[in-house]
């Protein structure tokens, strides 16, 4: 993918820490090109605000529209605007801009203070420019004092969140990120809440506690945009910016007399860093345990009859789901516990896919669930039962939340492009698998997805250990003498790990 540009629109920090400063480490460090259009250029130091300057709006449009002709961008960060004039201003560009090109993605950290409290901005809540610019803005990245500044809510509460997030979104802003770090409910962890009108989650991280978090806002917003130009979707981006984030603070320390700027260290990878993700309409069980363990599942075929479960098991396949969409009521169970018996006989493990009530009323090894079945399926039933459960996962923020339910194996995927179902998301490809499997932290994993014969060694090469295929078993000339080839594959790779 070609590096993509990142124009960071904010005030100049002259103490190096945060704004306009920040943000092109930030934007650098996650793989972008940053292109700086200053709004306003601030005398700071470590301690103090000591003067601000606004720049005219000649040389504000000037940026904007040389930048425009050459270096179009995939992506704005917002920040400090200094006045109404730049926020029209802005408001209008950005519109004009979605007209000539493809839509750049926009995200605001409304800074209206500087961390040690000074005022940065004339910007006056409600009025009419304030509206304007949301109405263009993806996100919006509003700290609790941010918020209120802008609803007029006061954040005492997760209620009271999701209502100030609402105002904010029927102003046509796609979605806000409330940063809870000044939450007075928030003690031990720092979570942020998000809202988009349909979706509503928290991301949630252990408290860091230092004062050097100059410019912690700046980074977690340019951050984003960066990973939002990289075509990560916004749940990911999230993850990736606070995980930018946390590594930062952990690793900041003093340079003057006052509060340090936060560490930039680049592209995230440590899984310590990465967030929890909680989905804010549902809760796992409380009582809920680990699932059963896996072991490696190598070559997994996903079929849909009993019949192919029938044809491959005798091959020596040991780990097999049986996944079917169309199906009387009868037939469906009738499959199901036919698969399960075959899988009793060949001493494999049979999954099977969606239908967990029909799994554990016959005793199958496991079940495979998609993210969207975890908030209806009984997962305390399933785990009570001694079903391993397996779970779909098709980035970041999906590979956190499944995590946090223990479960016997992570499948992840699209990796490739796929006939066999209609996918929602993009297909990873092989650098994000490699990112994923850092983060599946010893949980058994299975990529998933577009797999054929010639790319198993590649898939295999990234360090997954499971290979999950429809289409390049069912649709072989002989399936049998493909699987044969896969299993070989597999146990070779087994062997050389050895
Ligand atoms: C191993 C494996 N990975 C992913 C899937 C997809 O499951 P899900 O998201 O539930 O989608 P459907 O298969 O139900 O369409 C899977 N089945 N197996
Ligand atoms: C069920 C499913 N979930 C993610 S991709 C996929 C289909 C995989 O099929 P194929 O191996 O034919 O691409
Ligand atoms: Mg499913």
């Amino acid at each position: 993918m070609k590096t993509p540009i990142i124009w960071c629109i904010g005030g100049s920090d002259s103490g190096g820490g945060a704004g306009i400063q920040a943000d092109l480490l930030a934007v650098r460090g996650m793989g972008g090109h940053a292109c700086s259009v200053i709004s306003a250029v601030t005398a700071q130091n470590s301690l103090r605000v000591a003067h601000i300057q606004a720049v005219s709006l000649e040389s504000f449009t000037a940026q904007l529209n040389c930048l425009a002709q050459d270096l179009f961008p995939q992506a704005l960060k917002i920040g400090m605007l200094a006045d109404s004039l730049q926020l029209h201003c802005l408001a209008e560009f950005i519109a004009w801009l979605k007209r000539v090109g493809k839509p750049p993605l926009v995200v605001w950290d409304p800074v209206l203070r500087a961390s040690s409290g000074a005022a940065l901005s004339e910007i006056k809540p409600g009025d009419n420019d304030v509206t304007a610019l949301l109405g263009q803005v993806d996100i919006l990245t509003p700290n609790a004092q941010e918020l209120e500044l802008l609803t007029g809510v006061s954040p005492t509460s997760p209620d009271a969140l999701a209502a100030a997030a609402q105002k904010l979104l029927q102003t046509g802003c796609g979605a806000v990120l409330v940063k809870g770090g000044h939450l007075a409910w928030q003690a031990e962890t720092a979570e942020d809440y998000y809202f988009d009108g349909q979706d509503y989650r928290r991301f949630g991280s252990v408290r860091i506690d230092t004062p050097h978090s100059h410019g912690s806002g700046c980074t977690l917003a340019s951050a984003m945009a960066t990973a939002l130009a990289l075509d990560y979707p916004v749940e990911d981006a999230i993850c990736l910016a606070k995980a930018y984030v946390n590594r930062g603070l952990r690793q900041a320390s003093a340079v003057g007399e006052g509060p340090g700027p936060l560490s930039h260290q680049g592209w995230p990878k440590d899984v310590a860093y990465f967030p929890a993700v909680i989905p804010g309409n549902w809760q796992p069980p409380k009582a809920l345990q680990p699932f059963a363990e896996e072991s490696e599942l190598g070559l997994y075929p996903i079929v849909d009859s009993a019949d192919w479960v029938e044809r491959l098991l005798p091959l020596g396949v040991n780990c097999i789901q049986l996944r079917i969409k169309k199906a009387r009521k009868t037939d469906l169970e009738e499959q199901i516990i036919r698969a399960i018996k075959l899988g009793r006989d060949h001493e494999a493990r049979v999954y099977i896919n969606d239908h967990w009530q029909l799994a554990i009323r016959h005793g199958a090894h496991g079940v495979h669930l998609g993210q969207e079945d975890l908030q209806t399926a009984d997962l305390l039933a399933i785990q009570q039962a001694g079903l391993r459960l397996g779970i779909s996962t098709h980035g970041y923020a999906e590979l956190q939340l499944a995590k946090s339910l223990s479960p016997s194996y992570l499948a992840l995927g699209h990796l490739f492009a796929t006939k066999t179902k209609q996918m929602p998301s993009k297909p990873q490809g092989l650098t994000r698998l490699r990112q994923y499997l850092i983060l599946a932290e010893g949980v058994p994993t299975v990529a998933i997805g577009g797999i054929s014969v010639e790319r198993v060694p590649e898939v295999l090469a990234s360090g997954i250990r499971g290979i999950a295929l429809v289409s390049a078993i069912r649709d072989a000339a002989n399936p049998e003498a493909t699987t044969r080839t896969l299993l070989n594959m597999l146990e070779k790779r087994h062997a050389d790990r050895a």
